[in-house]
This record gives C-alpha cells, structure tokens and sequence, in this order.
C-alpha cells in the first residue's frame, strides 16, 4: 500500500529559528513559511535529495499540535508521511483492518495540494502517520 516516504514532520516552538538552523547551521534548501489554516499549522518544508523535512508550528489555539508541543516543549519528531497512490482505496483497507483514521475520515487537501490523512500513532507503534496521495 505504501509508497515512498514523503516527509518527516518536526514541531518547533520558534519557527524562524528553526529555519535559519536547518538553512545556516545544517545548509539545507529551505522553503518560506505557509499558513495552512485548514490544518491549524504554519509549515516550512526543507528539500532533501531523497524526501523533505517539515517544521511545524501550530496556527491558532484549536491546533492539533499544541498538546504535542506542551508534552515536547523543545520540539520533536510529530510525524511520518508515506505516499499512496489511491487514499480513499487505503483508507477502506485500513479502517477494514481496525486501524483508526482521524478527524471525519475524508481526506482534506495537504500543504502540497494533494489529499492527505492521519492515522492514529497508538495504531502505527506509537508513530502519527500520515498518508498522501500522488
Ligand atoms: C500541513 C498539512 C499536512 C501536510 O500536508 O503535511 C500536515 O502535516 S498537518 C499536521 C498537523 N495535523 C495533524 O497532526 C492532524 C492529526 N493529528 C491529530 O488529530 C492529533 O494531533 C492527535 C494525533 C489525535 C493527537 O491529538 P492530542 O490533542 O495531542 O490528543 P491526545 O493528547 O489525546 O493524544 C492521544 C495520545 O497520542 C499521543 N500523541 C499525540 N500526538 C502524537 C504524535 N504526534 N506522535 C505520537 N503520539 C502522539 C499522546 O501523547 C497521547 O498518548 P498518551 O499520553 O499515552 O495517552
Ligand atoms: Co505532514
């Protein structure tokens, strides 16, 4: 079912110094900040030769990540994202395998424009995955 690793999900208290880390510190290519509402984060992505990191940050007080950067007030690994060729085709086999996908279960559109969910990290050993469609 699933494909290549698309990114890896850092939440970070300071999102500019985050940034600046990964672009001076590590000489990384580091892309501008993107408020994406509908997910209640702002992300930055960094492009590696092989997949992307992203930073997040929360945007609002209903953010999902803002209990995650309470527990983790440094930062930390929040999640994984796998790419699939066909979501809703994933998501009817995962759910049949008693995995439980998060928020209504439909798709919403992710930050590079293609439907993506989330699936619960107590189903996938303690890790948030989320899944993409390309
Ligand atoms: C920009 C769009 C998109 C993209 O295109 O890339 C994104 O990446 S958006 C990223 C942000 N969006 C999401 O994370 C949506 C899905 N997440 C959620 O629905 C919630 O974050 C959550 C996973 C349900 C957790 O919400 P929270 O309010 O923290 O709930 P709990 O406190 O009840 O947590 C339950 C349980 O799970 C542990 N937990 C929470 N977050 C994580 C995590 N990221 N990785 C691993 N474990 C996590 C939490 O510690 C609780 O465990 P216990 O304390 O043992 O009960
Ligand atoms: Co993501």
């Amino acid at each position: 079912m699933i494909g290549r690793l698309n990114h890896v999900a850092i939440a970070v208290p300071d999102l500019e110094a985050a940034a600046e880390q990964y672009r001076n510190t590590l000489g990384a290519e580091v892309g501008p900040a993107q408020d994406e509402s509908e997910h209640g984060v702002t992300v930055v992505f960094i492009t590696l030769p092989n997949t992307k990191i992203e930073l997040l940050h929360p945007l609002g007080e209903d953010s999902p990540i803002n209990g995650f950067l309470q527990k983790n007030p440094s930062g930390g690994i929040h999640h994984i994202c796998y790419e699939v060729d066909d979501i809703r085709a994933a998501r009817d086999q995962l759910v049949a395998s008693g995995s439980r996908v998060l928020g209504s279960g439909e798709p919403k559109i992710g930050a590079h424009g293609k439907p993506v969910l989330f699936l619960h990290p107590k189903d996938f050993q303690g890790c948030l995955v989320e899944l993409e469609e390309v």
